[in-house]
């Protein structure tokens, strides 16, 4: 069974030093500005300024089952910062951006936006953000994603959730959803599917085989799923949740 819960003792962060971040200091540069296309293929590691180490969660799951959900009680909880890949990539289709066709096409046909497009994207949400833990939901969304995340960051995330659930279920929520998504019919639920099964799956297989994976029931209603959750980032509370704690001082005085 290649399911398997990691251990607490492994929600540690980690960093590298990187030729990109030593670019960046140098030349004042982001990240995310400091690739072409050309440099993205043979971009090393680093994300963020030396010293900088955020705690970085993927969050996975198929077309419905609740991730994004989720992810809003997450950051009420825990101050993480919910970064939507589809959201960013739906943000770009709305301000008409060079890529913004291509990405409405792409999302219509329930099929991979191209991994440069995403990371991009991804980086610069982090970058311009003052929080140093980060919600990725939706993302990565196959190996290729995978890979060139880690091969531009430089880091793997600290942990994985997967959102557990039956494909009956999540067409049900998708149809019903009622948020005007173009994706959000039969025809393409259908096409995301079967990208989930063939392209996602198995990188949620690969995060399982490096101990990271939190699988999570997602099954029931919205609270009985982040009782679920809460375990996961309550191992995490001395070190991510120090403005909470220290509102609750204050308010306790
Ligand atoms: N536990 C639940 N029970 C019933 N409906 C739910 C539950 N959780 C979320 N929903 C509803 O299901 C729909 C899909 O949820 P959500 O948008 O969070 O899923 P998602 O995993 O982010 O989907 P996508 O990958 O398509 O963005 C929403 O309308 C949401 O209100
Ligand atoms: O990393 C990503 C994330 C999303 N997409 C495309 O967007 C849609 C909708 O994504 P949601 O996470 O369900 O909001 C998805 O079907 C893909 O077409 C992507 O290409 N890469
Ligand atoms: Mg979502």
């Amino acid at each position: 069974m290649w399911w398997r819960v990691t251990s607490l003792s492994q929600l540690v962060s980690s960093s590298k030093p990187s030729l990109l971040n030593q670019m960046r200091a140098a030349y004042g540069l982001k990240l995310w500005q400091a690739f072409s296309t050309e440099d993205f293929k043979r971009a090393e590691g680093g994300l963020c300024h030396p010293g900088r180490t955020p705690v970085t969660t993927f969050v996975l799951g198929g077309p419905g089952s609740g991730k994004g959900t989720q992810c809003t009680k997450i950051v009420e909880t825990f101050g993480f910062t919910h970064l939507s890949a589809g959201d960013l990539l739906r943000k770009e289709i709305s301000s008409n951006t060079e890529n913004g066709a291509m990405i409405l096409n792409t999302i219509k046909e329930g099929k991979i936006v191209p991994s440069e497009v995403t990371v991009k994207l991804i980086l610069k949400a982090i970058e311009s953000s003052e929080n140093d833990r980060f919600l990725i939901d939706g993302f990565p969304r196959s190996e290729e994603n995978r890979v060139a995340y880690e091969r531009v960051v430089g880091t793997e995330p600290d942990f994985v959730l997967f959102f557990d659930c039956p494909e009956e279920e999540m067409v049900k929520r998708v149809l019903n959803r009622n948020q005007g998504r173009i994706d959000d019919n039969i025809d393409t639920v259908k096409e995301r599917l079967r990208v989930f099964t063939a392209l996602n799956l198995p990188v949620i297989k690969y995060y399982s085989g490096k101990g990271k994976l939190y699988k999570i029931d997602a099954i029931g209603t919205e609270d009985e799923i982040f009782e679920r959750v809460l375990p996961v980032f309550a191992a995490l509370r001395p070190k991510t949740c120090n403005n909470i704690l220290q509102k609750q001082a204050i308010n306790e005085k």
